[in-house]
């Protein structure tokens, strides 16, 4: 039977909450760089359509726990379970190529500086993830088409990443994020290179092609305007939660 890579998620379980089901749960992370705790003993819950903005000082461990919840870093304690199409995986459990092959179908990325290829145009940069979780090269070019008209960008499609502003490359970085359809995107500091008229553009798109649509969004940032317009606040100090909260 041939999978069809990009086939909906299965229903989400019954649950009474108005919220969705929980999508990504961190239980007791640890994680270590050295002698250095980046964070200690953190446990987090994302549910379907919800936002979660994770701040705190720099170096309070945010960016780690955004990498650790998507299988990026392995903690040194601790779980971290995401459901996904085939049932919960238990990241730390899964082999590095296991690990790789989840992240790929199962999270999209948003970075502060995109981290798209500035040699490719933007559909071929959106079209990476497709290629790799293995559709052919035509309708991948295809899907990144319309994923990029409906961001409002099908005039720019063709042109390299250099030869955008800093607000059309990070619309191209979140159309390559829902490429796969991934039903957590994680986002580390999406907006702080950008004015702030322009962060609070690239957010709603943000939003629009996560939250909006029932998937879950988990962005670092530094930003009180962006935490406002999250779901949830979780701040850390020294690597622990000190406060988890919804903002509304
Ligand atoms: N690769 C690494 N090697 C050693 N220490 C690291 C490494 N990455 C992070 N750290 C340390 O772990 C702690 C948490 O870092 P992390 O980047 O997660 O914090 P942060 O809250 O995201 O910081 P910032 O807001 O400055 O980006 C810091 O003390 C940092 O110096």
């Amino acid at each position: 039977m041939t999978v069809d890579p990009l086939s909906p998620a299965l229903p989400a379980p019954q649950q009474s909450s108005p919220l969705g089901a929980v999508r990504l749960s961190a239980t007791g992370l640890r994680v270590r760089y050295g002698e250095a705790v980046a964070l200690d003993g953190v446990d987090v819950e994302v549910r379907d359509g919800e936002s979660v903005a994770i701040m705190g000082p720099s170096g309070s461990g945010k960016s780690t726990l955004l990498y650790a919840m998507a299988g990026i870093i392995r903690p040194a304690e601790g779980t971290v379970t995401l459901r996904t199409r085939e049932g919960a995986e238990e990241l730390g459990s899964l082999s590095d190529a296991a690990r790789s092959a989840v992240r790929l179908r199962e999270f999209g990325f948003v970075f502060q500086q995109g981290m798209l290829i500035p040699e490719l145009t933007a559909t071929e940069n959106v079209a990476i993830p497709l290629l790799l979780i293995g559709m052919g090269k035509r309708a991948a070019m295809e899907r990144a088409t319309s994923l990029l008209e409906d961001l409002g960008l099908s005039g720019l499609a063709g042109r390299r990443i250099g030869q955008l502003s800093g607000g059309q490359a990070q619309r191209v970085a979140i159309a390559r994020a829902r490429a796969t359809n991934a039903q957590v995107v994680c986002a580390d500091e999406p907006t702080g290179a950008l004015d702030s008229k322009t962060a609070s553009e690239v957010l709603d798109v943000l939003l629009a092609e996560t939250t909006a649509q029932g998937r879950a969004l988990i962005i670092v940032t530094h930003d009180e305007d962006v935490a406002r317009r999250c779901s949830r606040v979780v701040r850390l100090r020294d690597g622990r939660v000190v406060v988890d909260g919804e903002t509304r």
